[in-house]
């Protein structure tokens, strides 16, 4: 199903990935430590994801005066970050890229006659960006809101989009692989379903109510 695309499950493979999705998921654990969860879960994604990146191999000397090789990004990715749930994750990534730009994207999902509509809100953006992005959000439902931040990318030059979510739900996936042959997502968790909110099941609940500490009215 997933032939082109390639897609990582990092709770499939990495125990602390599990511990943070316990963290994330159990509705009793408070604020401070969703989001120090979510900061980690950012750290974990934007270091398994760092093979997708370009790099070049780098000299430097030791303070023994010896010649080590190692590496060093040849361009920064754009950090892209969809607001509000995605702050306490973009942390996590900007510890790990200190030095990469950073875009910021508010979408607002409108239920309309039984389905999910996008209205997005707030860009900055940059205006060319002929490299690598990242698109991060904890949750990756019905893939919409991806979908229309993937389309803004792609117009300003974007080559390789890297998606790194928290919990991605099948459908989502699926809606996002009907549209998009050569997507790259990162994600701790698939979970099988949507709700009829569309809401990810068993998910974690509202990750930007929990992230930020209020519900937006
Ligand atoms: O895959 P989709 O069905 O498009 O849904 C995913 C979007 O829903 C959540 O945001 P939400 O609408 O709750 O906004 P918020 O982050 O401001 O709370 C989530 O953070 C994504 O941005």
């Amino acid at each position: 199903m997933y032939n082109l695309a390639k897609i990582k499950v990092l709770g499939e493979e990495l125990p602390i990935a599990r511990y943070l999705l316990k963290k994330l998921r159990d509705k009793n654990t408070s604020l401070s430590e969703f989001r120090k969860a979510m900061s980690n879960a950012g750290k974990i994604l934007a270091i398994e994801s760092s093979r997708e990146l370009m790099w070049r191999q780098e000299k430097v000397i030791t303070p023994l005066n010896q010649e080590a090789v190692e590496l060093e990004l040849i361009n920064q990715p754009l950090l892209v970050g969809i607001l509000g749930a995605a702050l306490p994750l973009m942390e996590g990534f900007i510890d790990i890229y200190p030095d990469a730009p950073i875009g910021l994207v508010a979408a607002k999902r409108n239920e309309i006659y039984g389905s999910i509509n996008i209205d997005i809100y707030y860009k900055r953006l940059p205006e060319r960006y002929d490299e690598i992005a990242y698109l991060i959000d904890p949750m990756l439902a019905t893939g919409k809101t991806m979908d229309k931040v993937i389309d803004e990318l792609y117009k300003r030059g974007i080559k390789k989009i890297i998606i790194a979510s928290v919990i991605s739900s099948k459908p989502g996936i699926n809606y996002l692989l009907s549209l998009y042959d050569n997507l790259v997502i990162y994600s701790l968790s698939i979970d099988n379903n949507l709700d009829d909110n569309f809401f990810i099941i068993p998910g974690l609940g509202d990750a930007g109510d929990r992230g930020l500490g209020i519900e937006p009215h």
